[in-house]
């Protein structure tokens, strides 16, 4: 029995703009995940991965197309349900710049129980839950009183980490998650990460960067000018890619051994992607 998606789009179209200014950021994007899933989405600049998880997030509304979360059917949601969607805490994101997810003036065990503040849970019960949340990231409870600034870079990512996942969210999504840390961090993050997936959440990764996801996704999804122009298992993605802009971006990904491809390699990709 295959449990049902955490996150489905079918035929999600995303415009920006009116008019003659009106540009498509989204075209048909159709997209599965599934609980205790990895996909990796990767794509350019400019690909539409943002929109596809601001749309995700309830930030952008689709011009046509589903989306639905846990089973139910949100494309129709307007700014108060989303709200109160977003409370819940089912899905949650991670953004890029740990030192800019929080708030400077507060405490890390501020920031980690302001989710449970927001959901309405009285104060003291929110900074005990985000206590006992802390070391689930392997974030020692004793530096839940300090400010952002008084902590290592790695430690203000496990709080960031923290204070996405203490509402236990079935859905994260990561921009860039671990490109921004040394490789002591990134893998603790991915262990992490993998304890996640083990306990049924889904996580989308999206990065400009293939080889960053390759050996952590189950999944890459590939977007390339607002379409997903490929969707497969990521061994599969990687060792046999379809799509001309995935052959382009395997020779272009510079953490991925032996598929760095050579200038004129990547030059006939790009021609053969816009002929
Ligand atoms: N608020 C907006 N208004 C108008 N156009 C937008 C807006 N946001 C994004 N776009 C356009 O939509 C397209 C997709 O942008 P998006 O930010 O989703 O790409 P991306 O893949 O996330 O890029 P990056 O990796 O640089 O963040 C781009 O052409 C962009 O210029």
């Amino acid at each position: 029995m295959s449990a049902a998606p955490v996150l489905r789009l079918r035929g999600l179209d995303v415009h920006y703009g009116r008019g003659r200014g009106r540009r498509a950021a989204l075209r048909g994007v159709d997209l599965d995940l599934a609980p205790g899933e990895t996909v990796g989405l990767i794509g350019e600049t400019g690909s539409g991965k943002s929109t596809l998880a601001r749309t995700v997030l309830g930030l952008v509304r689709p011009t046509s197309g589903t989306l639905s979360l846990a089973g139910e059917d949100v494309t129709a949601y307007g700014p108060r349900q989303w709200r109160a969607l977003r409370r819940r805490g089912l899905v949650s994101y991670v953004f890029q710049d740990p030192l800019r997810s929080l708030d400077p003036d507060l405490t890390l065990g501020h920031s980690l129980a302001e989710p449970l503040l927001l959901q309405g849970l009285p104060g003291k019960e929110a900074a005990a839950r985000a206590r006992e949340f802390a070391p689930r990231v392997h974030l020692d409870a004793d530096l839940l009183d300090r400010l952002p600034g008084e902590v290592s870079g790695g430690q203000r990512q496990r709080a960031v980490l923290a204070r996405a996942l203490v509402t236990e969210p079935r859905l994260v999504l990561l921009d860039e998650p671990v490109s921004a840390l040394d490789a002591a961090h990134r893998v603790k993050i991915l262990d992490i990460l993998k304890d996640l997936r083990a306990q049924g959440v889904a996580l989308l990764f999206i990065s400009h960067d293939l080889g960053s996801v390759a050996g952590t996704a189950d999944r890459i999804a590939v977007l390339h000018h607002g379409s997903l122009v490929e969707d497969g298992p990521a061994r599969e993605v990687v060792t046999r890619p379809q799509h001309p802009y995935t052959k382009l971006l395997l020779a272009s990904a510079p953490t991925l051994r032996g598929a760095g491809g050579d200038r004129a390699t990547r030059a006939r990709l790009r021609a053969a992607l816009t002929a």
